[in-house]
């Protein structure tokens, strides 16, 4: 297996003034080159505007300004590296469960396929187990499209529950999930949930017994809609992490910063977001998918495909759960000080995000316009066995 020749490069195409003397920047060079010790310093980092910044209560005001001129600068991952250095090794002496145990909570009578797509997807990458916690109408379906995932018919919509009974259902609901969330090593939160008020009130307790567990959080599609009008559900919780598309971004920037989208201070604005919520990890998908944990922004921008079938974030939620308990089983058998640890979730971002690219690539190679989520999930094993082989 090749070494990784660098984590993060420098995009050369910021603006700015040197700040490279910084004690803030040195210490992320140290994080970031901790990981992946053949890593070159970027050659220059850009400062810019960031006097509107605001940050967690108690942080001092220079932590504050470095950490707004780091939002200025986004570093292209060298995201091959980090998936290398993540995906754990096909080691004959360990037992199911090991590579990875993932839960998917999502899918009602309107969408079987996103939860599909989110578990199939966490299997293809290398977990061993992967669960779908959804309703009943969807679990029949679900089950069909795949014998290999695990199908908790347990939630419930409104309409299937009577208003004297809301209280004790929403209490099984939770006692059920709560049975197995300790085995989880990530949940993805969100892939065809719907919006249905009840059920977005028992999958807000579901995530609140998550965070208390510390099982890292996943939170995309209709789960993003649930956090968005909550905040507090994710707020200050460093083992969530949001992936939202342009709509989902653009509806909590309006939320959580009460402006819009601003694509002329991008980076800044998605360092604020990230402070504002506090503690979170932000992977905003599009061309570049652009990854925030509050202390640096990096992107991923390998070209994947033009195709825009519905599906491929689906396919990331699930790719980025497992990478991301690949990245947190890492960095905790590296025994490195917590103070160099850089953060599993933005490691799970970066990885996801390549594989799913490289899949879309190799997919519309062969099926061109007519391809589909089914077609990129088929890829991902591929792309993975490319950069990572699994006899080394
Ligand atoms: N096969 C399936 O079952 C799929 C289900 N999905 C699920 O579908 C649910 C809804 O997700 P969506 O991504 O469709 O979310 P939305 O319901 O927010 O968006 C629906 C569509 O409306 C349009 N739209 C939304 N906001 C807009 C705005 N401000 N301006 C212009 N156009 C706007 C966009 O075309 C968007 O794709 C989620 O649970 C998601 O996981 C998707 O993941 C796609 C695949
Ligand atoms: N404009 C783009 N150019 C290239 N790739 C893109 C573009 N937009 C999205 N992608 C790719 O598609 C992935 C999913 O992003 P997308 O915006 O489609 O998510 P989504 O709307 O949540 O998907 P889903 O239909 O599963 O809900 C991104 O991670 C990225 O790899
Ligand atoms: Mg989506």
């Amino acid at each position: 297996m090749s070494r990784p020749t660098g984590a993060w490069r420098h995009q050369p195409q910021h603006r700015g003034r040197m700040w490279a003397a910084s004690p803030f920047f040195r210490r992320q060079l140290v994080l970031l080159r901790s990981l992946l010790p053949q890593s070159p310093p970027p050659s220059s980092v850009a400062g810019c505007r960031f006097a509107h910044l605001s940050s967690p209560s108690g942080t001092s005001g220079s932590l504050r300004a470095a950490r707004a001129m780091a939002a200025a600068t986004v570093y292209e991952a060298d995201a091959e590296a980090v998936v290398r250095r993540i995906t754990p090794p096909l080691d004959r002496a360990r037992h199911k469960g090991q590579a990875g145990k993932i839960a998917v909570i999502g899918g009602c009578r309107e969408y079987t396929g996103a939860p599909y797509f989110a578990a199939i997807s966490a299997l293809k990458v290398g977990a061993d187990l992967s669960h779908v916690f959804c309703t009943k109408d969807a679990a029949t379906v679900i089950k069909s499209y795949s014998p290999e995932l695990i199908v908790h018919p347990i939630l419930e919509e409104s309409y299937s529950v009577r208003d004297d009974e809301r209280a004790s259902v929403s209490s099984k609901i939770l006692t059920e999930v709560a049975k197995w969330m300790e085995r989880f090593d990530c949940i993805v939160v969100g892939p065809g949930l719907g919006r249905d008020s009840f059920l977005l009130d028992c999958v807000s307790n579901i995530m609140k017994h998550a965070r208390q567990a510390n099982i890292p959080t996943v939170v995309d599609g209709d789960g993003l809609f649930l956090i968005t009008n909550n905040l507090g559900l994710v707020e200050g919780n460093p083992l969530a992490i949001l992936t939202p598309n342009v709509y989902e971004y653009k509806r909590l920037v309006q939320k959580v910063l009460n402006c819009d989208v601003n694509e002329e201070t991008a980076s800044e604005q998605l360092m604020e977001l990230c402070h504002k919520i506090g503690g979170v990890t932000i992977m905003q998908k599009g061309k570049a998918d652009v990854i925030c944990d509050g202390k640096t922004v990096t992107q991923v921008s390998t070209f994947g495909s033009p195709r825009r079938c519905g599906g491929q974030g689906d396919i990331l939620s699930g790719s980025v759960a497992v990478f991301t308990s690949w990245a947190q089983h890492f960095i905790l058998s590296n025994e490195q000080p917590t103070e160099k640890r850089v953060n599993p979730t933005t490691l799970g971002c970066i990885a996801g995000s390549l594989l799913l690219r490289k899949a879309a690539s190799l997919a519309f190679e062969k099926n061109k316009r007519s391809t589909v989520t089914t077609d990129i999930i088929e890829f991902l094993g591929k792309s993975l066995e490319d950069i990572c082989p699994a006899e080394h």
